[in-house]
């Protein structure tokens, strides 16, 4: 049998909480290559957080700054993990970059669950700022999933919710590799 042709790189797709982050970190263990995550390098590229550049620049200035931001880092030579931004794949052609870099993988998450997920974590997201409770942010998540599905669903890989292990994520790259 021929050899997986080994693994440059992979991009990590889907909504907030949907688990990009800690997939991505399992993964660039088990592959033994670096991870890195969008949000962080706009962040420290940035000086502030993403909740503070929304609130001082607004979302276009924040878009602008995560597609220019993206290329720089694809054009960084290495290979690594990217878990990109929730809405990274459905802006400024950003999916493209993508898919020409990378395997890329959706994580497929229902909104309950990431509502869940989200509300146990209790971090600071502007786009989901204000909600008044939970049946709130699940239809906010629900919209907003409805927009972007179209994007996530061209990735050539997914894998549902519980079922987004490293493990199971690992099998599903090897078969894609040796097909490529
Ligand atoms: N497979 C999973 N099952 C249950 N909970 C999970 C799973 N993966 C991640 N979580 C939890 O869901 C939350 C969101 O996960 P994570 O931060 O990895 O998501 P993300 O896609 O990177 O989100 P963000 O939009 O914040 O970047 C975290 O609290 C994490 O511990
Ligand atoms: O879903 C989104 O549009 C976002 C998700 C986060 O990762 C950040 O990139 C930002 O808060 C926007
Ligand atoms: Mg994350």
């Amino acid at each position: 049998m021929m050899p997986e042709p080994e693994l440059q790189r992979l991009y990590l797709i889907g909504m907030p909480g949907a688990g990009k982050t800690t997939l991505g970190r399992g993964l660039a263990v088990a592959y033994e290559l670096p991870f890195l995550d969008l949000d962080e390098e706009i962040v420290r590229r940035e000086g502030r957080s993403v909740a503070d550049i929304f609130a001082a620049e607004g979302e276009d200035y924040f878009r602008e700054r995560e597609a220019a931001i993206l290329r720089e880092v694809q054009q960084q030579p290495g290979r690594f993990v990217l878990a990109t931004g929730g809405g990274t794949p459905c802006f400024h052609h950003n999916l493209e970059a993508l898919l020409a870099d990378g395997p890329v993988l959706y994580l497929d998450v229902p909104a309950p669950e990431l509502a869940a997920r989200i509300l146990a974590a209790a971090v600071q997201r502007p786009l989901l700022a204000g909600l008044p409770d939970r049946e709130a942010l699940i239809s906010r998540l629900d919209e907003t999933l409805r927009h972007r599905t179209r994007f996530y669903d061209r990735a050539p890989l997914r894998c549902s919710a519980a079922a987004c292990t490293v493990e199971n994520v690992r099998r599903l790259l090897g078969r894609y590799l040796s097909l490529a």
